[in-house]
Order: structure tokens, then C-alpha cells, then sequence
């Protein structure tokens, strides 16, 4: 198996016409965890979405692949089974289908016929990731997501993560609405994942989970691009200092909260 590598190129995106990600550029590879932070309203969430292919978001130009394969070719499902993971791509209530049995027709989804994960390897599987996240068994025969509590939904994202496990995961502000404990399980999970066959991209508020999730390279993102890249002790000086600095070095004019912007 080719060791995982996402590649971002000039990517553009736009929403109902107006351009929200524009020159956007990075690689990601197996192995490496990179945090995205940035002011609200940059585009962070926009460009989430755009690579999942959500079909609000329109790709004007740029590319995007996935182990050399061009992801914008792929149906949304298709980019799920080349091994790529967006903590939110998932409906949030799903009536009816057991957490359990979502997460099984999810892994049997990316192999080949005959090749399906056996029950008694999945039931194994999911108690032991079900430990690794501190989450009461009684969650897998709930239906997918209903009633769950903001931070049990939370941990139910990165339980997917640790059953799919997928080459390249985005996870969008994993870290909202979770109480510290929670924060801590949930960087365990990731960290679990760790390892040179797979990457991921965390966008974050808060350099809080990055004291748990040590990124190898932090970029911060403003007005649709990548403005500033460093290791963690970036996240920690915005973390001190907010991000006036590095407007200020880079020339960077404040943008009024919903104004439109030049293209
Ligand atoms: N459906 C939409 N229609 C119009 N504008 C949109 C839509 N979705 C997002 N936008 C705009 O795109 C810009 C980027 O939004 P996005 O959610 O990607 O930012 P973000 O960096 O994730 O912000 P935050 O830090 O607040 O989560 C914002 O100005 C937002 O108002």
C-alpha cells in the first residue's frame, strides 16, 4: 500500500460565487500531523468541506490528490474509499441504524467483495477502540448519533476515525464543546492513529489540543490562504499573543465580518 499523501494545488473555491479559498497550497504525508488555525470567517471549514466534495462549495480551479489521484474526480463516497476522513462528513442523526452496524457497512464499504471485516473481528475491534476512547459499550447499539451529547458525538467522530482508519483524516474543531477530559481521550484517539500510514490535518481554535496532539507543522490561515507556517511554538505564540503580529508583518488589512472579498 502507497503511503498516505494528500497534495493541495492552487486550490480556489467558491460559494455562490464568491471566492473564499484562493491559492491555496499543501502536502500533507503519512506520518505528519499539521494544525490549520485562523481567524474566524478565513475559510478553514470552507476548505474542509470543498475537499469532501460537499456540493455547496464550488472548485474553481486548483487540484487535490490523494496518493496521486485526483480527488476532485471522485464521488463523495469515492474519496471516503480511496481513505480520506472528514470528522463531520457523516449525516448527524441516522434513524434506525445502530452506531455498530453504521461503522461495520463503513468498513465493509472501502474493501472488495469477499474481503468484508467477519462480526467477531468488528465486535473485537470496536470494544477495544471503545476502550482506547473511555466510552461506555451500550454506544454501539445506539442509533447513530441520536441524543448523543455535543462531546458524545464528538467522541463518536474519532471512534470512526479508529475503526476506518483512513489514510488522511481532516478533523474539523474536534475540540469544541468537549470538557478537559474528554479533550484528553480524544488526542489519545488521534494519537493512537499515529504512525507513517497516516496523516492528518486538525483545524483548531485553541492551541489547548495541540498540548496533547503535538503537530509537526502549524499554518495559519487568513483570507482564503496560507499566510504563516511554523512547528507548535507558532500555535503557542497565537495562543499568547492572538494574530494582530503577524497581520501587522505581513500587511494584512482586517476584513469586516461577512464583507465581501476581492477576488
Ligand atoms: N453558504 C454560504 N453562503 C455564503 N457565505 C458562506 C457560506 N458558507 C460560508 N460562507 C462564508 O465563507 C467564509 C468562510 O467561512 P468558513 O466557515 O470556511 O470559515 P472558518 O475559517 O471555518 O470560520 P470559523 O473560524 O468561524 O469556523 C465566511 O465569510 C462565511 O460567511
Amino acid at each position: 500500500m502507497s503511503a498516505p499523501n494528500l497534495k493541495i494545488e492552487n486550490l480556489h473555491v467558491a460559494i455562490e460565487g464568491k471566492e473564499i479559498i484562493k491559492d491555496f497550497n499543501l502536502e500533507i504525508n503519512g506520518g505528519e500531523i499539521h494544525a490549520i488555525m485562523g481567524p474566524n470567517g478565513t475559510g478553514k471549514s470552507t476548505l474542509a468541506s470543498a475537499i469532501m466534495g460537499h456540493p455547496k462549495y464550488e472548485i474553481t480551479s486548483g487540484k487535490v490528490f490523494l496518493g496521486g489521484e485526483d480527488v476532485l474526480d471522485m464521488e463523495v463516497d469515492e474519496r471516503a474509499r480511496a481513505g480520506l476522513f472528514l470528522a463531520m462528513q457523516y449525516p448527524s442523526e441516522i434513524a434506525g441504524v445502530t452506531n455498530a452496524d453504521f461503522m461495520r457497512s463503513a468498513i465493509n464499504a472501502g474493501r472488495e467483495e469477499g474481503k468484508e471485516i467477519s462480526l467477531m473481528k468488528f465486535i473485537r475491534k470496536m470494544d477495544e477502540k471503545m476502550d482506547v476512547l473511555d466510552m461506555d459499550q451500550a454506544f454501539s447499539q445506539r442509533y447513530l448519533n441520536e441524543g448523543f451529547s455535543g462531546g458524545e458525538k464528538k467522541r463518536n467522530e474519532i471512534l470512526q476515525l479508529l475503526m476506518l482508519e483512513p489514510k488522511i483524516a481532516i478533523l474539523d474543531e474536534i475540540d469544541s464543546g468537549l470538557d478537559i477530559d474528554a479533550l484528553k481521550v480524544v488526542s489519545n484517539g488521534v494519537n493512537d492513529m499515529r504512525g507513517p500510514e497516516f496523516g492528518c490535518l486538525i483545524i483548531t481554535h485553541y492551541q489547548r489540543l495541540l498540548n496533547y496532539i503535538t503537530p509537526d507543522k502549524v499554518h495559519v490561515m487568513m483570507q482564503g490562504r496560507i499566510v504563516k507556517t511554523g512547528g507548535a511554538e507558532l500555535a503557542e505564540r497565537l495562543e499568547a499573543e492572538g494574530y494582530d503580529w503577524i497581520k501587522e508583518e505581513l500587511g494584512i488589512e482586517d476584513e469586516k465580518v461577512g464583507q465581501e472579498t476581492q477576488a
